[in-house]
């Protein structure tokens, strides 16, 4: 199938013509022709390597309730991804060479981006035994990263032996940074809006003192670590401190993240209660800073899709988590281009190259040049919408950005030259 693609402005920069033959890009210029060619109209719109999630909860196996493989997939796709690492903390868990084979062979089959599977550090995510990570690693899934999200793993001795099993398969540990001992019960982020609202507090110190630890670990291991959802000021300044001494430490930070605050738990609406729990303003704006200078590597979405009985109860007995796939690319425009703290190629970088290098895939996160693998988005920046949790292709409705408008709409994506959206519709 041969593509051309007119007048889009790769990384927001001057506009040309992008021939796509045989899933490559074969050619980028000016007035590029192709006999035969299916042409899309690309005039005005931004071209961008497709982008790569480190953090996606699908939900299967065990919730197909709440998430598929598929409807994740789609709702990746539609968010301009071509490439998402899917979870540990299904039903069964995927801590097993079976269970991340099923899931990569269902990203296949779903065929609309490529689903990396994340294997679980230790068995059944409950913190005493390292799981089968040699298999995992070996096994069709290739997994390369691996993670109790969900959970931390809060043992010292076995994040050590984590750390030195994953540094021998080229991997990378990615850690839900939470010590557990501080957070018993923890609704929203510990201040004084949470003792005015009477909901029991998540301290800051609970990720910074985790963050903390093992970085000091993996600096004495010379392994990779990698920290999910940083969300407080104070976990910037460590990793800054960490990079500044060589430690092999890589971090993401949500969309919700940079956007929103505590502020969102004063109506009760637990569509808001997630963990990490939304922090700060001021932590927001050391998140976008530590964003824009680097030290925080990628955006990853964390995208957690619940029932609805999981999620309309009342806030003390609602899961936590927020949907993320489909909006994570508008709120980066809001919070960071628009804002002037990071241009078309900083957001390629966040959110396309680093993940695929930290995530260690081939074929993703590579730049627009000619040679490299057609996986690339169109995105109309101008184009501003009102979100409605009704439109999405999600399973769940638990978007944070219900009746929020939000600029940027992703028109179409493409993976390894097939178009797996167009015009903003699902392609299957
Ligand atoms: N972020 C959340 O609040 N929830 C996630 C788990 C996690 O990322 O810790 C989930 O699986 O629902
Ligand atoms: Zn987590
Ligand atoms: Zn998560």
């Amino acid at each position: 199938m041969t593509l051309l693609i007119k007048g889009a402005k790769p990384y927001g920069e001057d506009a040309a013509d992008i021939l796509v033959e045989d899933g490559r890009i074969a050619a980028i210029g000016e007035d590029l022709t192709a006999t035969g060619a299916e042409v899309v109209d690309a005039a005005g719109l931004v071209a961008l390597p497709g982008l790569v999630d480190l953090h996606t909860h699908l939900r299967e196996p065990g919730r197909e309730d709440a998430e598929t493989v598929e409807t994740g997939s789609r709702a990746a796709a539609l968010g301009g991804y071509t490439a998402v690492h899917a979870m540990a903390n299904t039903d069964p868990v995927a801590d097993t060479a079976g269970v991340v084979e099923q899931v990569w062979r269902l990203g296949q089959q779903a065929g609309l981006v490529d689903v990396v599977p994340v294997g679980a550090v230790t068995v059944g995510l409950a913190g005493e035994r390292l799981a089968e990570l040699g298999a995992m690693a070996d096994s069709a899934a290739r997994v390369r990263v691996f993670s109790d999200d969900g959970h931390c793993v809060a043992d010292p001795a076995l994040m050590r032996r984590a750390l030195e099993y994953v540094k021998a398969l080229g991997g990378v540990v990615a850690q839900h940074a939470e010590e557990p001992r501080l957070t018993v019960g923890a609704q929203m982020h510990e201040g004084d809006r949470s003792a005015r609202l009477g909901l029991t507090g998540w301290p800051a110190a609970a990720e910074e003192a985790i963050i903390a630890r093992d970085v000091l670990l993996a600096d004495h291991v010379g392994a990779r670590l990698h920290v999910c959802h940083v969300s407080t000021a104070g976990s910037v300044e460590i990793l800054r401190w960490a990079r500044s001494r060589g430690v092999q430490v890589t971090a993401e930070v949500t969309p919700h993240h940079l956007l929103l605050t505590d502020e969102c738990a004063e109506g009760y609406d637990p569509v808001f209660k997630v963990n990490p729990p939304l922090r700060t303003d001021a932590d927001v704006q050391a998140l976008r800073a530590g964003l824009a200078e680097g030290v925080i590597d990628a955006v990853a979405t964390d995208h957690a899709p619940h029932a609805v009985e999981d999620k309309e109860t009342e806030w003390a007995s609602a899961r936590p988590g927020m949907l993320g796939l489909e909006q994570a690319l508008s709120v980066v425009v809001a919070t960071m281009v628009e804002t002037g703290l990071l241009d078309w190629r900083g957001v390629a970088d966040r959110m396309s190259a680093r993940p695929a290098a930290i995530g260690r895939l081939d074929g993703h996160g590579r730049p627009l040049a000619a040679g490299e693998p057609a996986n690339l988005l169109l995105l109309d920046p101008g184009t501003r919408a009102v979100v409605d949790p009704a439109a999405l292709a999600s399973r769940s409705r638990n978007s944070p950005y219900a009746g929020r408008e939000l600029p940027g709409r992703v028109v179409a994506t493409f993976l390894r030259g097939v178009p797996t959206v167009l015009d903003g519709k699902a392609q299957k």
